[in-house]
């Protein structure tokens, strides 16, 4: 049948339609601020029983990882899915900012791709906490100062962020979670600033190694500057007018810069993995990654060691890489991710044998994998 009503009649269906919508919102919220009172008395309960250290864990990532894998599921359009679950990714991060509003540590400043990661993490009612180095994300972490944190892990251009590596290496921080960004730079200049007149490139060194080859051509004769981040390189571009920097939408449109070129990156599918480490450990959800460290002797053989177990159960890799061991105890420290969580018991098993075999065996968490 086709649609005949008017303009006006479509509008007043919108509107009924967002009244609905409206009250049905304001009911899950409701509905948010009960969750919150029963995990209290659960925990009240706990410490009557004996249990002081009990505490409240309000932000539940295997929960939300579940409500937005449904969401996307049963999706029928004619909106995306994504479009969608952004959308609820945006109402349950208010519910949860009225159980308890979350501090997330991120390296910063204010303008980086890990600020849009941590929002497409948390949504927007998590209050952000730009710091200036990786340590400065663990730390404040692991001193309680913030709830959570969300480091970058690994590039698809450039691999492994190492510094967040050696992180794990001592700290008692567990990972919660895991996000995607589809990285996109440009070549920012303060407004009215003209190609002529630009000196200097500033970026961070990663992004400045994942725009190499469209700097050496575009740009060969300018100086290329390593600084903090792309977001401190489009601080420095918003006040010196000599200055260009490669960074993001975010840093863009925080600085006010105009895009000199849009899409610089070498590589279009150029994306970044970051990690959310939090303090307690995530029950399964059911679609999980798990991250272990593990170190052998040098012998022969060592690594294929290491891996059968994973073979011989057939689970997957997702991910292994090698740092360099900063004692001279250990030989190899390798960081592995599988699927699967530590509380499977094929995984369990495996994690059994590993510690048999290796002389360092430090399971860093296991945590839904990225749903959006
Ligand atoms: O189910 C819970 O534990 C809730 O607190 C509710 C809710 C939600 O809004 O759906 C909010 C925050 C949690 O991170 C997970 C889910």
């Amino acid at each position: 049948m086709t649609d005949t009503r008017t303009l006006d009649q479509v509008r007043a269906d919108i509107d009924a339609i967002d009244q609905e919508i409206q009250a049905l919102i304001s009911r899950r919220a409701n509905c948010a601020l009960r969750v919150a009172d029963i995990k209290l008395e659960q925990v009240q309960a706990a410490r009557e029983r004996g249990e002081p250290d009990a505490e409240v864990v309000y932000y539940r990532p295997e929960r939300e990882a579940q409500v937005l894998q449904r969401i996307m599921e049963r999706n029928t359009g004619p909106l995306q899915s994504e479009n969608v679950a952004h959308i609820f990714r945006e109402i349950m991060s208010a519910c949860l900012a009225l159980e308890r509003p979350l501090q997330v540590a991120y390296l910063g400043p204010e303008g980086t791709f890990t600020q849009a990661a941590a929002i497409k993490h948390f949504g927007h009612a998590a209050i952000p906490v730009p710091q200036n180095t990786i340590d400065g994300v663990f730390s404040q972490v692991e001193s309680g100062e913030c709830n959570y944190g969300v480091v970058p892990v690994e590039n698809s251009t450039e691999g492994m962020v190492s510094h967040t590596l050696d992180n794990f290496m001592d700290s008692p921080l567990k990972i919660s979670g895991e996000v995607e960004m589809p990285i996109v730079h440009h070549l920012l200049v303060a407004p009215e600033v003209e190609r002529e007149s630009i000196v200097k490139i500033c970026a961070h060194q990663q992004a400045l190694a994942q725009c190499r080859n469209w700097l050496d051509l575009h740009w060969p004769s300018v100086e290329r500057e390593a600084v903090s981040s792309n977001g401190e390189a489009a601080r420095i571009a918003a006040t010196a007018p000599g200055v260009a920097a490669v960074a993001g939408d975010m840093a863009a449109e925080l600085y006010g810069l105009d895009k000199l070129a849009k899409g610089i990156e070498d590589y279009p599918d150029n994306t970044t993995r970051f990690l959310v480490v939090g303090r307690e450990e995530v029950p399964p959800s059911g679609r999980d990654k798990t991250s272990i460290i593990v170190s052998s002797r040098n012998k022969p053989g060592a690594l294929f060691t290491l891996l059968d177990p994973f073979r011989r159960a057939g689970v997957s890799l997702t991910r292994i890489d090698t740092r360099p061991s900063r004692t001279e105890k250990w030989a190899y420290v390798f960081f592995i991710e599988f699927e699967g969580h530590l509380q499977d018991q094929n995984i369990r098993e495996i994690v059994a044998e590993l510690e048999e075999q290796s002389i360092l065996m430090k399971p860093l968490g296991s945590y839904p994998r990225a749903v959006l």
